[in-house]
């Protein structure tokens, strides 16, 4: 996973993914603006392992948060965006920097398909799980990154067992997703949590502590 090459940073255009715009306005008199990216909505899915008694997470590089390390190690890179030089990373740093721990997720971008269908598309692409749309538990939906997107994250709980285990998931080759599979033994799963050396997503955290509050307490004791 961890085998990135020849990096090159460019002004985005045009995207598939996301599209920049300003709204100016008003409020209470004072004129204002604010710049914000439409983007696709998403779902999210804390799944848990009862026959192991692990949470089931991803693990995958991550652009976005790579260049946020990019920039604290080499302050001037999103700078000249007009000279030969910007496009080019010298000296790139290990893309294990860029990694992240992350809910098994995806982007609803599939007109037609309910939040539960996309989403137990996604748990058989990533994680490799069969699990059926109406063992899928909804938990909550949320606004993720209000300053920017504004988009809605809808959260899933699905338990699995080995045999709904069909493939090795890592999500689709073709789409050029690669992405690791990764157990968090339920007991050392609050320690993870708040560990910062392991960067991970808000929704891993909130989750987790979901689970402690609703199914834990629920669980056969050992
Ligand atoms: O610039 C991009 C963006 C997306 N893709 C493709 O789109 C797929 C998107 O994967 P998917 O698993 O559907 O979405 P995620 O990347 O997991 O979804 C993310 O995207 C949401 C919307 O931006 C976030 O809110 C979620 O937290 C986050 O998991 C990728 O694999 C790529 O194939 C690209 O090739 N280039
Ligand atoms: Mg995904």
């Amino acid at each position: 996973m961890e085998a990135i090459e020849e990096l090159a940073l460019k002004p985005c255009t045009s995207s598939l993914y996301l599209r920049p715009f300003r709204l100016c306005y008003r409020q209470n008199g004072t004129k204002k603006f604010w710049d914000f990216m439409r983007t696709h909505d998403s779902v999210s899915i804390l799944i848990f392992n009862t026959s192991r008694q692990c949470f089931v997470v991803v693990k995958q590089f991550r652009p976005a948060v790579y260049m946020c390390e990019v920039e604290r190690h080499h302050p001037q890179v999103f700078q000249n965006q007009d000279k030969e030089s910007f496009s080019h990373l010298k000296d790139p740093l290990p893309a294990l920097e860029g990694v992240t721990y992350e809910l098994c997720a995806g982007i609803v971008d599939k007109p037609g398909l309910s939040l539960e269908e996309i989403a137990c598309g996604e748990v058989l692409e990533e994680c490799g799980y069969r699990v059926p749309v109406t063992e899928l538990k909804r938990i909550t939906s949320y606004r993720s990154g209000v300053g920017v997107t504004g988009s809605r994250q809808t959260l899933f709980y699905a338990e699995v067992t080995d045999q709904m285990r069909t493939s090795e998931g890592g999500g689709q080759p073709e789409e050029g997703e690669l992405i690791e599979v990764v157990e968090i033994p339920l007991e050392d799963s609050m320690k993870f949590a708040y560990d910062e050396t392991l960067p991970k997503t808000m929704g891993v955290i909130f989750s987790f502590m979901w689970f402690q509050n609703n199914i834990a307490p629920k669980l056969p004791k050992k």
